[in-house]
């Protein structure tokens, strides 16, 4: 199991950002070539970014490359570079079909990619959210789900108001995508840096919905970001309960039993254990 609480994208143009990054307590960053580069410095940007994440100095986080989308003229060639460079992933914008999947994963094979690099595939379209499920199933290099909340908002003609409505109808699609394929799944951004009390809540609201973690654009969303994701020390210990108490009804031969006036079966276990892998993840991560 790995953390992928918080996922920070940073402009591939901006150079102090990417050395910056080196020291930010991220889970993973995404080196962007997309909507933070403008046109002529696309180029520029893609070689510094292939050269950052091929460079080895971003110690444990997980470093991507999010290149431009598959009809975009920089497309096939940031492919081809980022092949070459080897990031733990390939971020991919606007991914609407399996049939964009089974070409991404076509040019990672041609471009000599090593194993190790996987497809993120960002869903922010409509006709993503109806196909979310043949997306997240195309591929076993598929590994991660990347919620667009801007694309999508904009292609829905929605607002942005607390609480989301508008996009939860999305974004629940994507969660039952994900989960029903095995893929983790990543939250889309919160665009207001300076509102820390709307960025918790946000998260939360993710947290709850299933979320394994949110993408970031500022590193003060970074640390807010890693508490709301990991769980608490008092989630650890009712799970540790859970444990307990469920391994001694199985020892007097009972298959259900109560913590804390709650009924506990199997189901509870499984996501105790997980609750413990996560907590264990962080713990290892954190040195
Ligand atoms: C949002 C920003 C433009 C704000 O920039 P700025 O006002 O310069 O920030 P600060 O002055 O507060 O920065 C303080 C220091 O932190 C560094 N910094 C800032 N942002 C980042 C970052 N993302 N990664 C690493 N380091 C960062 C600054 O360099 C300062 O450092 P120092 O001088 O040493 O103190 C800016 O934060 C920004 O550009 N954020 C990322 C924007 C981005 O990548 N956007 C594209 C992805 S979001 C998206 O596309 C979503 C999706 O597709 C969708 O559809 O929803
Ligand atoms: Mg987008």
């Amino acid at each position: 199991m790995r953390p992928r609480r918080s996922v920070l994208y940073m402009p591939g143009a901006n150079e102090r950002a990417l050395e910056k990054a080196k020291t930010l307590p991220a889970d993973a960053l995404i080196l962007d070539l997309e909507d933070a580069v403008a046109p002529d410095a696309k180029e520029a940007a893609r070689d510094r970014v292939c050269a950052a994440a091929a460079s080895g100095e971003y110690g444990s986080r997980e470093v991507t490359i999010r290149v431009n989308g598959l009809d975009t003229e920089w497309h096939d060639a940031d492919l081809r570079a980022a092949a070459q460079a080897g990031p733990a992933a390939v971020v991919v914008p606007k991914v609407n079909s399996a049939r964009d999947v089974h070409n991404i994963e076509r040019a990672l094979e041609l471009g000599g990619a090593p194993e190790h690099t996987k497809i993120w595939a960002m869903v922010e379209t409509p006709v993503a959210m109806l196909h979310a499920e043949e997306i997240a199933a195309a591929s076993e290099r598929l590994t991660v789900l990347v919620m667009g909340t801007n694309d999508l908002a904009k292609e829905l003609h929605a607002e942005f108001v607390p609480g989301r409505g508008p996009l939860l109808g999305g974004l629940s699609m994507c969660l039952l995508a994900a989960r029903a394929t095995g893929k983790v799944i990543l939250d889309g951004v919160y665009n207001d840096v300076k509102d820390t009390e709307g960025f918790e809540a946000e998260c939360l609201q993710g947290r709850q919905y299933g979320f394994d973690g949110k993408t970031l654009i500022h590193p003060s969303q970074i640390e807010p970001c890693n508490r709301v994701f990991a769980p608490s020390e008092e989630e650890i210990a009712h799970a540790r309960k859970v444990i307990d108490a469920f391994d001694q009804a199985r020892r007097e031969g009972r298959g259900v039993v109560t913590v804390d006036g709650r009924m506990i079966e199997n189901l509870h276990v499984d996501n105790a254990k997980r609750v413990l892998g996560l907590a264990e993840a962080i713990g290892k991560q954190a040195g």
